[in-house]
């Protein structure tokens, strides 16, 4: 499971957290705006917006998990198993293979706005990477300063939601998660009334009552009600490390520790880095499922006219400050 997340304060956050059993070797990797991304059927793309995220960079190709561009557009693609559904070519569209998505997007564009316009066009096929990376099934979530959205390529189509919350997580489809905070919408992070019964003495016993009846597991609908909740209820100062500390705790609400979530064969998904870029300084912040310590890559100390990857390694290992 994962949860992709955004937040504003005086600068624009958006981030995730990559919940799974295994790392494919996911790396820090900046796309300077020279880097050409040869698509398998739509060209190749010479000069576009550089760009910042996690990715796994196979054949000397980016295959991010989600980035942000140097224009402030945020993407990022969650596990959507079961319902995502990917196309053959069909002519008069423009036909992108689910790996491309991310860097077709925000290769071009500035703004969700202007992804809107080239969402219009989109085919989003069923050609895979190589044999050994298979299709995907993913969702995405679009974002900037202004307004999210999310995308899902099903049996019917491509469908495009608004998403007013900036939070997705995996299945089921976003309209059915949103539909769901209807269901929540009594919690509150104010302490409770009693609207129980007038003839009984009900008292607030204990400080944060007012979220009682929040999801606490780790399915992806009770991730997305626990993210959203407090995502829309966060209060931080609106400094960098004020922002990106509180930017922690609202996906640090959907960790997943290992063994909470057993996939078999003494397997368990855990969240194996959490990630917050500040989408208008080209900042990529992270930590790792053993490494609590916040690492940063800043996308304007590369050179963002070359046309070569430029690729960091996570740091692991739990760096301890000892105090005495
Ligand atoms: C596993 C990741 C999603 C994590 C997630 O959502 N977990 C939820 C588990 S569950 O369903 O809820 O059980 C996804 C997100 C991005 C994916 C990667 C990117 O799409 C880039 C390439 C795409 C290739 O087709 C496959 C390898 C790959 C490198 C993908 C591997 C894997 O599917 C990733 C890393």
């Amino acid at each position: 499971m994962c949860t992709a997340a955004t937040y504003k304060t005086k600068d624009f956050y958006f981030g995730r957290t990559l919940d799974y059993e295994f790392s494919y070797g996911d790396e820090v990797t900046i796309t300077p705006r020279n880097y050409p991304f040869h698509f398998r059927h739509i060209g190749t793309m010479t000069k576009h917006y550089a760009m910042i995220g996690m990715a796994y960079v196979a054949d000397d190709f980016p295959l991010y998990y989600e980035a942000v561009n140097e224009a402030g557009l945020g993407m990022a693609g969650l596990n959507f198993v079961g319902n995502a559904d990917y196309k053959g070519r069909e002519s008069d569209k423009d036909n992108v293979a689910q790996f491309e998505f991310i860097p077709w997007i925000l290769g071009q564009c500035a703004s969700v706005k202007e992804a809107r316009v080239l969402l219009e066009k989109i085919n989003l096929i069923n050609t895979p990477f190589s044999q050994e990376l298979p299709l995907a099934q993913l969702h995405w979530i679009i974002a900037d300063r202004n307004e999210a959205l999310t995308v899902e390529s099903v049996m019917e189509g491509i469908k495009i939601y608004d998403n007013p919350v900036g939070v997705l997580t995996n299945n089921p489809p976003f309209n059915e998660q949103m539909f769901q905070l209807n269901n929540y919408m009594n919690l509150s992070p104010q302490a409770p009334q009693n609207h129980f019964s007038d003839k009984l003495p009900l008292h607030a016993y204990s400080r944060g009552m007012g979220a009682l009846g929040l999801p606490g597991d780790l399915s992806s609908q009770s991730r997305f009600v626990r993210a959203a909740f407090v995502k829309m209820n966060s209060v931080s100062g609106d400094s960098e490390s004020e922002s990106v500390s509180q930017f922690f705790h609202i996906l640090g609400a959907v960790d997943q520790p290992r063994g909470c979530c057993d996939v078999g064969d003494g397997k368990f998904e855990i969240t194996i880095y959490t990630s917050c870029c500040n989408t208008d300084k080209g900042v990529y912040y992270y930590t790792t499922y053993d490494n609590h310590q916040i690492t940063a890559v800043n996308m304007y100390k590369e050179n963002l006219d070359d046309s070569y990857l430029v690729r960091y390694p996570l740091i692991h290992g739990e760096q301890i400050k000892m105090q005495n």
